[in-house]
């Protein structure tokens, strides 16, 4: 009897086990309809069709207050009138100008004691959403959850897309020629320490990114990891890398692209084996449990890839990712 008694929102439930949020009923969602990172287009529609699906609706329902940084149409503006490449980096003007700007925006949830919820756009923004959580929690933890390790530099890329290089500017791995002072993106100075992220779900890593994780000895989780482990154990290894007394804050960055293309098939870059609904829901609510999540980032929903039952798909499960992570409970 007593005060056990009384039913709490989920949204009640977060805040109180919240070790760092302020204000943790409150979430402040940064939509980022932003595609430069990628040659696809559509993922800049990933917010507007999951605001549709109503993600909004769905966190008040859960009892958190709303608080959303608008600027939907001024990344689309942004686009500088030329942006030739420098070096492999295709557009790397406007990466830098709209990724700036969320870091803007995310830093000022943060420092308003908010849970971050940042809706992309393709994964090039996380350079973004890093520095601007990373701003106000210093010695904050990265979970990235995706099927690619995006930590090409400049001129280990293939490709030349940035949405598969923001983890090298932000951990400081670009040599000084591909990430100058005077560059475009030196107002991005290294704020993530590798021992403190971690990858979940990898199974289409560069050759040059291998290197890059051998050489730094950064921790990831493959799908092998997850078959031979299972996910519950995969989490707590994870969790237990970065963060061993769960007294850390943690960012989660989580691509769509890490579920199984059966489950979330509208994205630009499907890579088969991916995980399952369930594993991709468990590590939201793991971590959710832990009480430390501080920022979340939904990216890579390409609303205009596929049939509109994939589109509505990815979308749902885009969405039920994002409540899982605040909180959402299966009973
Ligand atoms: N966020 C993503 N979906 N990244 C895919 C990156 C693919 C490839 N590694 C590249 O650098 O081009
Ligand atoms: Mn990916
Ligand atoms: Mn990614």
């Amino acid at each position: 009897m007593g005060e056990s008694t009384i039913a709490l929102t989920d949204a009640q439930a977060m805040a109180q086990r919240s070790k760092f949020l302020k204000n943790g009923s409150v979430v402040g969602v940064t939509c980022v309809p932003f595609s430069g990172g990628q040659p696809k287009g559509g993922v800049d529609d990933g917010p507007v069709e999951m605001m549709r699906f109503g993600i909004l609706d769905q966190l008040q329902g859960m009892g958190y207050q709303i608080e959303l940084s608008n600027s939907m149409d001024k990344y689309r503006s942004m686009r500088p009138e030329s942006d030739p490449p420098i070096g492999k980096m295709k557009n790397p003007r406007y990466v830098s100008m709209a990724a700036r700007r969320v870091a803007e925006q995310v830093q000022e949830h943060c420092s308003n004691g908010r849970m971050a919820v940042t809706l992309g756009g393709d994964h090039s923004i996380a350079m973004g959403t890093l520095v601007g959580s990373t701003a106000v929690y210093r010695d904050l933890c990265v979970i990235w959850v995706d099927a690619h390790a995006d930590v090409n530099t400049p001129s280990t890329t293939d490709s030349g897309n940035l949405h598969g290089c923001p983890l090298s500017f932000v951990l400081g791995l670009c040599s000084p020629d591909d990430h100058p002072e005077d560059g475009p993106f030196g107002w991005i100075k290294p704020c993530v320490s590798k021992d403190r992220l971690v990858y979940i779900g990898l199974r289409d890593v560069d050759a040059g990114e291998k290197a890059i994780l051998r050489e730094h000895g950064i921790k990831a989780f493959s799908m092998h990891d997850v078959d031979k482990h299972g996910i519950g154990k995969v989490v707590e290894m994870a969790l237990d890398h970065v963060n061993k007394d769960r007294s850390l804050p943690i960012h989660m960055s989580f691509d769509v692209d890490a579920l199984d293309p059966s489950v979330a098939p509208a994205t630009g870059t499907p890579v088969r084996g991916g995980l399952t609904f369930r594993e991709g829901h468990y590590i939201c609510e793991a971590v959710a449990e832990t009480g430390c999540l501080v920022a979340l980032d939904l990216v890579e929903v390409n609303p205009a890839l596929g049939d509109p039952d994939s589109l509505r798909q990815t979308v749902a499960v885009g969405c039920s990712l994002v409540r899982c992570s605040l909180g959402e409970t299966l009973l």
